[in-house]
């Protein structure tokens, strides 16, 4: 992670191709729409100097096969370009099921391979493992919702697991940092998803000190939703080292004119808040 930040920044272009956005771009709301859509981010992505997009899987699966079709020449469209690819798809089941999601989207050579991807551990950390043991072994990445942004997530995320105490995202958050303790170097393979929406503290989420290794942390609920990037290291705490800071429709809504602009200002935003004193 460490030689991501360096070599790729912070900022996660989100690729949300929703019905209104497309309207606003002047694409059909089709597969050729939401292809045409994908390939232009990843080039402004490009032109604009981020390294990180986060295409949203369900925006593609509008379009049944063909939408499928769009979003494997988007994902290979931005690998063949040097972008990392964090597929959201928030799978999430059991056993031989989950581990054919995790192959999916993270085997060498599957037409969806994409750099990490987003899982669901609410059917229990240990459901999610052959997807951890895959990510390990090629070098992937896992984003594990733990604390999501959206209002309807607070109930279930803070409430407490019984055996242990923890409220669920914690227990979460401390049994993937566990397992990332068995991993060499700075940053923890497998990352967590918080939103940046919430109080970390009502999660038991705000720390004292940064776990070791750190852990990567995808950060959505950045503009659309309300969260400001000047307050990034505020919100995150002692977690701020891990952060990447994803953005969809406050960066999308720029337009196709001016989208690479929009890229370039939130890309200078994010160094001038990691900057400061
Ligand atoms: O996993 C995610 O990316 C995610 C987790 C979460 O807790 N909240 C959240 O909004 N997201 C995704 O992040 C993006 C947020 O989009 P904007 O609100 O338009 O920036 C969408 O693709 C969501 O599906």
């Amino acid at each position: 992670m460490a030689d991501v930040f360096a070599s790729r920044g912070r900022l996660c272009v989100g690729i949300d191709p929703h019905s209104f956005l497309l309207e606003e771009w002047g694409l059909a709301d089709s597969a050729a729409g939401v292809r045409e859509f994908g390939l232009r981010v990843v080039e402004a992505t490009v032109q604009g100097g981020a390294g990180i997009v986060k295409p949203q899987v369900a925006f593609f699966e509008r379009f049944g096969s063909a939408g499928y079709a769009a979003l494997e020449e988007v994902i290979q469209t931005a690998r063949a370009a040097g972008i990392l690819v964090i597929a959201d798809c928030k799978r999430g089941d059991v056993g031989t099921s989950v581990e054919a999601y995790g192959q999916s989207w993270m085997a060498e050579g599957s037409p969806l391979e994409s750099d990490a991807m987003t899982i669901s551990a609410f059917q229990g950390v240990g459901s999610i493992r052959k997807p951890m043991e895959l990510a390990r072994e090629r070098g992937k990445g896992l984003f594990v919702l733990a604390a999501t942004s959206n209002p309807e997530g607070r109930a279930i995320q803070r409430a407490r697991v019984e055996e242990s105490g923890r409220r669920v995202s914690r227990q979460i958050v401390d049994e993937i940092a566990a397992w990332n303790l068995a991993e060499p170097g700075p940053f923890g393979g497998v990352g967590l998803v918080v939103g940046a929406t919430l109080n970390l503290a009502d999660f038991d989420l705000s720390y004292d000190e940064a776990p070791e290794p750190a852990l990567p942390i995808l950060a959505p609920g950045f503009g659309a939703q309300g969260a400001r990037l000047a307050d990034t290291r505020e919100i995150y705490g002692p977690l701020a080292p891990g952060v990447i800071v994803s953005a969809s429709r406050s960066v999308l809504a720029a337009g196709p004119g001016n989208i690479t602009g929009a890229i370039v200002s939130m890309t200078q935003e994010i160094a001038v808040e990691y900057d400061r004193a």
